[in-house]
């Protein structure tokens, strides 16, 4: 059984708040132990809240601090909601933190009388308990913080911790940020599909399953990319006519990622503070 803290309150029950919830209810985590403060509860919320019986939004004099206060809001909310939050941040408890470019030492400053504070960047996928996520953890935390904060984050999926700060911008960049451009590159072939001359919702299909069935493939294969990408290509073929645009040095995907996610990894650095 899951290491679950023994109390949780949950700030920010949004889209990836939200995810991190439902793997930890569906996780066997004993709904009298958390409870969610969100402003603009969705219906999907209220919906989890009325089958597993959490406490959505109590009364603010019922809050005592918890083991794990896991904050889920905006990083620009960060600055209004911290001075409300900060005092359920105690000693015998651990800050988790999902916001992007928020650093331990932002998260310490905001959170004074937290015992210890843990940096982390999850991925979307994680509301179908299929994300990854990487940790980082302030030197005041020991080896139960850290072994709760696994177990709220295995919960969605596969945890990686790392022991250098500065790694989770270029983290946010490729696997936080990460599902986006997946989804982009869906839309980029459907539309590409289109102008080749299929019909829209053909060519949506098709780029949508490509992806889903390449991502199983990977999956379940022990092959690397490099070689899923070389099965696929025959000698002086169609995809590698495609993988010469593609593969093009000056603009071709290698330099677009490097400069994407060069953007991403330099607005989380700014979000910082
Ligand atoms: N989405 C992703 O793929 C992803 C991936 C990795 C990390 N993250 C991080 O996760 C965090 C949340 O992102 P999100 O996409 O889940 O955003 P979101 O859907 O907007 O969720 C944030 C939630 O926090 C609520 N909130 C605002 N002020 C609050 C307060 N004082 N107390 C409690 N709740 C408050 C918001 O309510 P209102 O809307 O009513 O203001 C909103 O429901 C961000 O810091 C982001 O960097 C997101
Ligand atoms: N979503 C957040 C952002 O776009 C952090 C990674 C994914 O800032």
């Amino acid at each position: 059984m899951a290491q679950f803290p023994a109390s949780i309150v949950l700030a920010g029950a949004g889209r990836m708040g939200g995810a991190m919830l439902e793997g930890w209810l569906e996780g066997g985590l004993d709904p009298a132990t958390v409870q969610v403060l969100e402003p603009h509860p969705s219906e999907r919320l209220n919906a989890l809240a009325a089958r597993f019986g959490f406490a959505l939004n109590p009364a603010p004099q019922t809050l005592r601090p918890p083991r794990a206060l896991v904050l889920g809001v905006k990083p620009q909310t960060m600055a209004q909601a911290a001075p409300t939050l900060a005092p359920l941040a105690g000693p015998d408890g651990f800050v988790l933190s999902v916001l992007a470019g928020k650093t331990l030492d932002n998260l310490a400053a905001a959170f004074p009388g937290a015992g210890a504070v843990v940096r982390v960047m999850p991925n979307l996928p994680a509301s179908i308990r299929r994300g990854v996520s990487v940790a980082v953890a302030d030197a005041r935390a020991g080896a139960q913080a850290r072994a709760e904060a696994s177990a709220l984050l295995e919960a969605v999926g596969a945890v990686e911790w790392v022991d250098d700060e500065s790694l989770i911008d270029a983290v946010t960049a490729v696997s936080g940020s990460g599902p986006a451009y997946v989804f982009h590159l869906v839309e980029a072939m459907a539309e590409a599909g289109v102008a080749a001359g299929l019909p829209r919702a053909l060519s949506e299909r098709l780029a949508r399953q490509t992806v889903i069935g390449s991502g199983d493939l990977l999956r379940e294969s022990p092959e690397s990319a490099a070689a899923l990408r070389e099965a696929v290509t025959s000698p002086g073929g169609t995809t590698f006519a495609a993988l010469q645009v593609l593969m093009r040095e000056k603009d071709g995907m290698p330099a677009l990622f490097a400069e994407a996610i060069a953007a991403a990894a330099r607005r989380s650095r700014e979000l910082s503070g």
